[in-house]
């Protein structure tokens, strides 16, 4: 059994490099990043003040949120309701840093996060061969003593255009500045609360700036095949 961890700023690729190693080797995958963004959502629904940092506190707590771990289908449930998408929108993406930057959500989450990645490392019938969790913090407070623990990284211009390619359909100057807030000041936001810009002792780095998504997919796997003690 196996944990990888994958941390790395917005549009380096964690999610969709994370979902192409945990498929190759038959791996769950674990989007911390929708668990922030499913919060978010869950804030805004019950109506909580994200300004009111004690509720935001109660209502995570409280959450009611299931995440699959397919790494071909990872679903994100909230109270019953499939809200993959409803995640994803600007709205969401705006406003996320100020609930992930809430430190007793991050205590949460953390519990959250680890009773996943222990189930994936534990025989029985939800226990699998382990686990590819990916996000802001998991090479250095979810899952330090993760198997292999990669940091990606891009360049700004390289991640700035990726996520304007993703969002708006285009890479022009008006759609990568329309980019610019929730990937620059959102990361600035966000590493305040987490070390996710430069590697922790023992994290190795993955600079995706110059590879496309098969290169970034097969360089994490060199990392891991060198790292990993254990059997595939
Ligand atoms: N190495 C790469 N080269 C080119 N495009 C990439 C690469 N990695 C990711 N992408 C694309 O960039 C976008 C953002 O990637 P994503 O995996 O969502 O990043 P993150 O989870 O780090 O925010 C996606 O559309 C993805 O297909
Ligand atoms: N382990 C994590 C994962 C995500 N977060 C926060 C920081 C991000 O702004 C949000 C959303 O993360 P997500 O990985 O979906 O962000 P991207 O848009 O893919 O870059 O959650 C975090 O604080 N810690």
């Amino acid at each position: 059994m196996v944990t990888i961890a994958v941390d790395g700023p917005s549009g380096s690729g964690k999610s969709s490099v994370s979902k192409a190693v945990a498929g190759r080797l038959g791996l769950a995958y674990l989007d911390t990043g929708a668990m922030y963004r499913a919060a978010t959502l869950w804030c805004v629904r019950t109506d909580v003040a994200l300004d009111d940092a004690d509720a935001v506190a109660r209502a995570v707590r409280e959450m009611p949120l299931e995440m699959g771990v397919d790494p071909a289908a990872p679903g994100v449930v909230l109270d019953g309701d499939d809200v993959a998408a409803a995640i994803r929108t600007t709205e969401v993406s705006s406003a996320v840093s100020q609930v992930a930057t809430n430190l007793e959500v991050r205590a949460e989450m953390k519990r959250r996060q680890r009773a996943v990645i222990d189930a994936e490392n534990t025989d029985g019938f939800s226990g699998g061969r382990g686990i590819v969790a990916e996000g802001r913090d998991i090479t250095t407070v979810v899952a330090p003593d993760a198997d292999a623990r990669v940091l990606l990284t891009a360049s700004e211009e390289a991640r700035l255009r990726r996520r304007s390619l993703e969002v708006h359909g285009a890479a022009d100057a008006a759609a990568v500045d329309a980019t610019r807030d929730q990937v620059l000041r959102r990361d600035r936001d966000d590493s305040t609360v987490s070390q996710f810009l430069t590697a922790a002792d023992g994290v190795v780095t993955v600079d995706s700036s110059e590879l496309d998504l098969d290169q970034t997919v097969a360089a994490v796997l060199s990392v891991v095949d060198r790292l990993g003690q254990w059997q595939a």
